[in-house]
């Protein structure tokens, strides 16, 4: 069953309604679905999907041939295969489509080019000559990133400018991904998300009719299963080097997040070094840096400065729990690492990717038009305050402290400040308290409002003084798995 891709499957459709020719470049990460929402966006049409296999140019050309000839064009009957990839390439003007756009799609066209560094000139002069003024959509698909970012819509290359659309696919949001496991319960939802992500190829392992538990032994720590060698197969496809990579993950995972900490833990002890290994990281979606939401474009332009997180959830979790107990699974202990490593910690575990599940459903509210205020930035905030501690001569210090969600107006009038909890007993009233000061300093200059997400629901003092202040809202469990908008 094809799951969500609206807005993906929208852009294609737009510029397939569009008149003149159209070249698209649609790229993204390995596993992200790309071939799949081509796939969807192509099955009612008239097309021809070309998928390149990583081999020598003639090979190429001769399959592509091969495809193209089997539609009905008047070169099939007179050649039984293209000379050049120019001749092959202008025959996509003689596919018979009706009055539809002729549409072809080439999957991993980076394969193509690296048998023939030639031909993106080559399409370049046929687009520029004849295929713009065309009927035709042209899809290049690819998910090496260097290569589509750094060199095909680089300015020298001859593509750079020719693009029509270009579409950088990204992994499925919570509110996609839960949709492979509808049964489940919202808390399992949470937990499977903070385990797999929203990356399609993952969560299609696990098999909704089991539970959560005997998913993760059955799909992920078993040995032989696609989970269980996944991480390791992706890095190897991706990165050389994968001894340095799967240290520099692990030390993040392990909650390190600082560069110079990142370097250290992972023995690289080069912070220029781990800087460009984890720009690769962050290139293949695996890694984020990630800044304070009111960090300045100066402060983001320091490559000292921000925050590592893995982003991609299924990566935290595989070196958190795998990867952490690779021999033991190894010889095949598959009950006891999930008895005395991933059970106990599961819970705790999903908070972090939950403030992540809250922050999209802020972003759901403000899409419905369902906050008090339009917010222009919106994500962790981490900062100094002042906070209460009898011990110092004024009863004060100042601490480091984030907030889980920040979210500020245009104007910086008006602030909304989430805090998320996934825990087993209510959001107290006190825990308010704590969140209500960390931004007190500021407070006079602004308008605040006061967001709170709990998984267990929220204490009688909270819920009633709630009730008397409309710039308090608090939001259980169910309203954040399901992104209602309207229970504001
Ligand atoms: N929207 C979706 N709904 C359901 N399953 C999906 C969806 N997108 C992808 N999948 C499944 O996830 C797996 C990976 O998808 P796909 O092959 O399209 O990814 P890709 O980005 O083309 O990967 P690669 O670059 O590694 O070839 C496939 O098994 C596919 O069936």
């Amino acid at each position: 069953m094809f799951i969500g891709r609206e807005k993906e499957l929208a852009f294609l459709e737009s510029k397939y309604s569009a008149e003149n020719g159209q070249l698209i470049v649609l790229y993204g990460r390995r596993r992200v679905g790309k071939t799949e929402t081509l796939r969807q966006f192509c099955k009612d049409k008239p097309h021809v999907f070309f998928a390149c296999r990583e081999c020598t140019d003639k090979l190429q050309l001769k399959s592509f041939s091969e495809k193209m000839l089997r539609e009905d064009i008047p070169a099939k009957r007179y050649i039984s295969q293209f000379e050049s990839w120019e001749q092959a390439f202008r025959s996509v003007t003689d596919l018979p489509s009706g009055d539809r756009k002729k549409l072809l799609i080439i999957d991993e066209f980076p394969y193509m080019c690296r048998g023939n560094a030639g031909i993106p000139s080559i399409l370049q002069n046929l687009w520029d000559e004849v295929l713009k003024d065309e009927n035709v959509m042209i899809i290049l698909c690819g998910s090496s990133m260097s290569f589509i970012e750094k060199e095909l819509l680089a300015e020298k290359n001859p593509l750079y400018g020719r693009a029509t659309g270009v579409y950088k696919m990204t992994e499925m949001d919570f509110y996609d991904a839960v949709k492979f496991f509808p049964d489940y319960s919202d808390r399992d939802k949470v937990i499977a998300y903070s385990v797999l992500g929203g990356i399609p190829h993952y969560l299609k392992q696990f098999d909704p009719k089991i539970s959560l538990s005997e998913n993760i032994k059955q799909n992920i720590l078993t040995k032989g299963c696609v989970l269980y060698s996944e991480v390791d197969f992706l890095l190897r496809q991706e990165l050389r080097e994968t001894p340095i990579y799967n240290s520099l993950i692990e030390a993040i995972a392990l909650g390190n997040t600082k560069l110079n900490e990142i370097s250290q833990k992972s023995l690289v002890d080069d912070t220029s070094k781990t800087s460009t290994y984890l720009r690769n990281l962050v290139q293949l979606g695996i890694v984020a840096r990630e800044f304070s939401v009111d960090a300045g474009t100066k402060e983001r332009a320091n490559t000292n400065r921000g925050t590592y997180k893995l982003t991609d959830n299924f990566f935290r979790f595989w070196y958190a729990f795998v990867f952490a107990n690779y021999s033991e699974l190894e010889a095949g202990d598959v009950d006891g690492v999930f008895h005395y490593s991933v059970e106990p910690q599961l819970h705790q575990f999903a908070s972090l990717p939950f403030e992540n599940v809250c922050r999209q459903f802020v972003r759901k509210l403000q899409q419905a038009n369902a906050l008090p205020f339009r917010y222009a930035s919106m994500g962790r905030w981490t900062g100094k305050t002042t906070v209460r501690d009898t011990s110092a001569d004024n009863g004060t210090r100042i601490a480091e402290t984030e907030i889980d969600i920040l979210a500020v107006s245009q104007s910086r009038r008006e602030y909304l400040v989430g805090e998320c909890k996934f825990k087993n007993k209510p959001f107290s009233y006190s825990e308010y308290l704590d969140t209500i000061a960390k931004l007190s300093p500021q407070k006079e200059k602004a308008d605040f409002y006061y967001e709170l997400f709990s998984e267990s629901g929220f204490d009688e003092k909270i819920i009633e003084a709630a009730s008397n202040n409309e710039r308090l809202l608090l939001y259980n469990l169910s309203d954040i798995v399901s992104g209602r908008s309207d229970i504001a």
